[in-house]
């Protein structure tokens, strides 16, 4: 048996139909002037269009929807080419707008294809005609579609803090190494705020460990809805945590660091019929070009934040060398 349609003989152009009939994979084939020839039972199963509806039709004219620029473009090269076209589910989810079963989930939903265009010739091997292949690759694609958000959601939790959803110590210090590398090409000035819950063993001691975790919250979230979009806070032990603030000088940055104290002492923790008031100590310091690394921006608003504490609490100190 050859490969030669001459050789065929009506039997085996029989078998050949049933098969092009039943496989597992769309085949459209349509002329140059987009009249569809060939439609195949996965096309009718899938689209509600009978082959005896689709034949002889225009391709744009049943399927409205079809992405028609596109398709006439890759049409067109795989005739003038002689060459076959691809397209992937991840460049273009779909061609025909299939619904799809899913039988793990038993949701309907898309089918995602990817497309191959192939050229047939005719007895003069001139390119008469384009197969369009449809292959159904839905099960792939939303295994690599949830494995990629799984990834992305741990990558999320790999950076963030369980307790206050603050970037964790790790991702923030990353951050700050960032920003600091960009002050040393940009020399634009940035601002460093450190800051620590004062006296908070004794808000533990009193009300709790839990109520001390509702502190611990009610100050990322008073901070989340202080700070610029462009800032980096972070969670960076149990009660202190850091703020970056990219493109601020010292100034702007005890505006900030004083905005934020005011509210957290006045902010009031219910906890189980408890009202807890507390306060917070904070460290301002802004970059200097004599810094060689980024630990010591973080040492010298530290040393700013402690010097707040020894002079007695609730108070913001901007470092001075
Ligand atoms: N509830 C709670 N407490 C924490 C957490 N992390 C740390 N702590 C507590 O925070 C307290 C920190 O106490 P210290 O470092 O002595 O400081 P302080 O009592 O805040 O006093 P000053 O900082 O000097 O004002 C300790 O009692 C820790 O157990 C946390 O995630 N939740």
């Amino acid at each position: 048996m050859t490969n030669d349609p001459q050789d065929l003989d009506m039997p085996r152009l029989h078998w050949l139909m049933q098969m092009l009939q039943t496989v597992d994979v769309g085949l459209v084939v349509v002329d140059r002037a987009f009249d569809i020839q060939l439609w195949n039972g996965f096309m009718e199963n899938h689209s509600g269009v009978r082959t005896s509806q689709a034949r002889g039709n225009n391709i744009f004219s049943l399927f409205p929807e079809l992405p028609d620029q596109w398709l006439t473009r890759k049409i067109e090269s795989v005739f003038t080419l002689d060459s076959r076209a691809y397209s992937t589910w991840g460049q273009r989810p779909h061609l025909f707008r299939f619904k799809s079963y899913r039988p793990l989930t038993g949701r309907s939903e898309q089918m995602y294809q990817n497309v191959t265009i192939i050229p047939l010739t005719g007895m003069d091997k001139r390119v008469t005609h384009a197969c369009i292949l449809i292959y159904d690759v839905t099960d792939i694609a939303t295994s690599k579609i949830e494995l990629e958000k799984a990834n992305q959601e741990l990558a999320r939790l790999s950076r963030t803090d369980r307790l206050t959803g603050l970037n964790n110590r790790g991702h923030w210090e990353e951050r700050l190494s960032q920003e600091f590398r960009r002050f040393r090409r940009s020399q634009t000035p940035s601002s460093l705020v450190m800051f620590d819950i004062d006296h908070f063993k004794k808000v533990n001691d009193t009300f709790g460990h839990q109520a001390g975790d509702e502190v611990i919250k009610q100050v990322a979230s008073t901070l989340l809805s202080l700070q610029r979009e462009t800032d980096i806070s972070g969670r960076y032990g149990g009660e202190e945590f850091g703020v970056i603030l990219p493109e601020t000088n010292a100034e702007q940055a005890s505006i900030m660091s004083e905005r934020l104290r005011v509210s957290l002492e006045e902010a009031e923790v219910e906890y189980e019929g408890q009202h807890i008031s507390f306060t917070v100590s904070l460290g301002v310091c802004e970059i200097t070009p004599d810094m060689t690394e980024y630990s010591q921006w973080l040492e010298r608003a530290d040393q700013a934040l402690y010097h707040s504490k020894r002079n007695g609490r609730n108070q913001t100190t901007v470092h001075s060398t």
